[in-house]
């Protein structure tokens, strides 16, 4: 199963589409539109979040509210794209606009794709670059990891995220009674955190860094519950579930990290206190009994909550800018200020969560027979009798 997305940030619409899923699936714009409003909430957006309003059209795939086994296609207009027709060139300009609208961005702003994707691909306006390496792709992103955790649900896996850390505070609230209470917290928290003191301090840090012109990056974690064992492979660099849940987060824009279970902490540690003990009953089968690595062993999934976390640098465009060179003229310069986010943490949390359910819904699907959505559903359930009765 795989997807690609088309679209730019200021553009008419963003598309994804989404080739491979299983026919006979239930799926309707209103388990997209869930998952696009929880990613334009959050602390520290900026004012683009209010203009918009994303919504999916589902333009191909399903049928009376049923996946057809066709590819599906998704599309998010922007709303933000009539104030945009002329700079983006789909409408005449008159001749005393043209020096105005035309102006090419010629300031790369250190930390985004601006210099790269310019020296790439040779544009000398680097609106061709940022309008596509713009986060505003995540919104397409995040439709296609709501169709994956359609998915997941309809075959009792369970997924949630939280933000762990924001500019330096962190949560030390660690422990909840279920991926449930997990997801009421966080539904209704600003910087979806499950910490109240330091939710507090995170909104000061956001406000505080705005202030100043500045902005601040974070850490979100992903849990997953109800995987059944034995997903993913350690035959192959390229079929184990690790290796790609890790590709999957650092694909999202300004992640710069990635941890499975403990993660790096397992660096100071003695194998007896990073490797979980196995333990059997009758009624789970295999079990371990702690989850210090997150699930995953050997490239496969252990039955035991998925645990993924991933770290955000601070946003890179500036109110403040830094310094950087212009392109033409070589000389030193105060980088380009565009609209910004000051701190998108909270946001990154959900797409980070979509990402993580598109790849073990695309691992599923890629494992077990899903021509046929009721077979691939019985499928995952043989497959976790089986574990239990091993
Ligand atoms: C949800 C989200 C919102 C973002 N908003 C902005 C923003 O408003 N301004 C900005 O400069 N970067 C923003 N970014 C980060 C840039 O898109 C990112 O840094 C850029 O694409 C360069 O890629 P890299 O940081 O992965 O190297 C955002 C990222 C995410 C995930
Ligand atoms: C549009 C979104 O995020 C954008 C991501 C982004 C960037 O450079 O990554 C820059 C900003 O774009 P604009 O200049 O249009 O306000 C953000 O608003 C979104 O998340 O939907």
């Amino acid at each position: 199963m795989r997807y690609l997305t088309s679209g730019e940030s200021h553009g008419p619409q963003l598309t994804a589409i989404i080739e491979g899923l299983p026919a006979g699936m239930p799926l309707a714009a209103i388990d997209i539109n869930s998952e696009l409003a929880r990613r334009q909430k959050g602390h520290g957006r900026g004012r683009r979040m209010q203009i918009e309003k994303d919504t999916v059209q589902i333009t191909g795939g399903v049928r009376h509210g049923y996946t057809l086994g066709s590819p599906v296609a998704l599309v998010v207009e922007n709303n933000d794209w009539k104030h945009w027709t002329k700079i983006m060139g789909q409408e005449p300009l008159s001749p005393d606009e043209e020096d105005e609208i035309k102006r090419k961005i010629s300031r790369p702003r250190p930390g985004h794709a601006d210099l790269n994707g310019a020296l790439k691909y040779g544009h000398r306006d680097m609106r061709n670059v940022l309008e596509r390496s713009s986060a505003r792709e995540t919104t397409v992103r995040v439709a296609a990891g709501a169709v994956a955790k359609k998915l997941l649900e309809e075959l009792g896996i369970n997924i949630a995220c939280h933000v762990i850390e924001i500019g330096g505070v962190k949560s030390s609230v660690r422990e909840y009674k279920s991926l449930d209470q997990l997801k009421e917290i966080t539904e209704n928290s600003p910087v979806r955190c499950i910490d109240p003191e330091a939710e507090k301090q995170m909104m000061k840090a956001i406000d505080e860094a705005k202030e100043q012109g500045d902005s601040i990056g974070g850490i979100v974690e992903v849990i997953v519950e109800g995987m059944p064992p034995g997903v993913g492979s350690y035959v192959h660099y390229d079929r184990k579930l690790d290796a790609k849940l890790a590709s999957g987060i650092m694909s999202i824009n300004a992640f710069k990290g990635v941890e499975i279970g403990i993660g790096f902490e397992a660096a100071s540690k003695p194998g007896s206190e990073v490797h979980d003990e196995i333990a059997w009953s009758e009624e789970q089968g295999y079990f371990r009994k702690t989850n210090r690595l997150g699930g995953l062993e050997g490239g496969m999934s252990t039955g035991m909550p998925i645990v993924v976390r991933g770290v955000m640098k601070p946003i890179p465009t500036l109110y403040k800018p830094l310094q950087s060179v212009d392109i033409e003229t070589k000389e030193p310069f105060a980088a380009s200020i565009e609209r910004s986010d000051s701190c998108a943490v909270p946001a990154a949390a959900v797409v980070a969560e979509s990402v993580v359910a598109w790849e073990l819904a695309a691992a599923i699907v890629d494992q077990f027979y899903s021509d046929r959505f009721e077979a691939l559903k019985e499928n995952i359930e043989q497959q976790r009798v089986f574990a239990r009765e091993f």
